[in-house]
């Protein structure tokens, strides 16, 4: 499922470390305008085939981490969501109020700066320093490669950070882009390992869509490679919350 925008990190330095290069890198790629590999100029089919499955009341208030500038927060804003974004690039956030011609109000809050424009919130700052109660309730996460950004090594401190940020029965609706090699013969209907490594301990887990992208379709895989787009849902196990003992 490896995703992450720089395969030449080196592969082992210490978490921390690894997490202030990667933090480098991405404030790095807004300052250079490096965005067209991830921003996608309209919202996620996707997310609007299957985000009303979960059934959720339009109050409901949805965390989207690591939202970069994305317009997936302005069709969550418009189904009446109370959208929370979290990013680490004041470029990209600002980029978001002013490409939407949307007046933000900026709030300071610790670390981090909180820009809020009607039902649209966005806390500028790095998503593992955010805590539950600067927050608030979240009913349900959308992830479009904010886990699979990450190198591997943080993924599941990535993991950790989320749930400790939402509520024992808050969902996930996570997207991801894996990329097949051309000659695998895994099926299309299964479950990614690293998806199981990461999330199976405390999640069931729901692949509700596979779509392969064939090369010729200009997706923008590696040779040998294919790209095969996958949605989940997942739900926390409440036996793991302590709730039923
Ligand atoms: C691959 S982009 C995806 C953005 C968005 N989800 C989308 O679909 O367009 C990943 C985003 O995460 C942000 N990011 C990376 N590490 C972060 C961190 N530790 N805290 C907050 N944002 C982070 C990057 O600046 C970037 O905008």
């Amino acid at each position: 499922m490896s995703n992450d925008p720089d395969r030449s990190r080196p592969a082992n330095p210490s978490v921390d470390t690894n997490k202030r290069q990667d933090n480098s890198l991405w404030l790095q790629m807004w300052r250079d305008d490096r965005t067209e590999d991830f921003h996608q100029t309209a919202v996620n089919p996707l997310l609007i085939q299957y985000w009303h499955s979960q059934k959720l009341k339009r109050s409901s208030r949805i965390l989207v981490p690591l939202c970069g500038k994305s317009l997936d927060m302005l069709w969550l804003a418009e189904q009446g969501h109370t959208v929370v974004g979290i990013e680490l690039s004041p470029i990209a956030v600002k980029a978001f109020f002013n490409e939407n011609c949307l007046k933000a109000k900026k709030t300071r809050n610790g670390n981090f700066t909180c820009w809020q424009s009607g039902t649209i919130i966005i806390w500028c700052g790095d998503f593992f320093s955010l805590r539950k109660h600067q927050l608030g309730h979240i009913d349900s996460v959308f992830d479009r490669a904010a886990l699979t950004a990450l190198p591997e090594t943080i993924r599941r401190q990535y993991i950790t950070q989320l749930r400790a940020l939402i509520e024992v029965e808050t969902g996930i609706f996570l997207l991801t882009d894996e990329h097949i090699a051309q000659d695998s013969q895994q099926p299309a209907t299964q479950i990614d390992s690293e998806i199981v490594t990461l999330y199976a301990e405390h999640f069931d887990i729901t692949l509700t869509h596979t779509q392969r992208l064939d090369p010729a379709q200009g997706s923008s895989s590696e040779e040998g490679f294919y790209i095969e787009n996958k949605a989940y849902q997942l739900s926390q196990r409440l036996e793991d919350t302590g709730l039923f003992t």
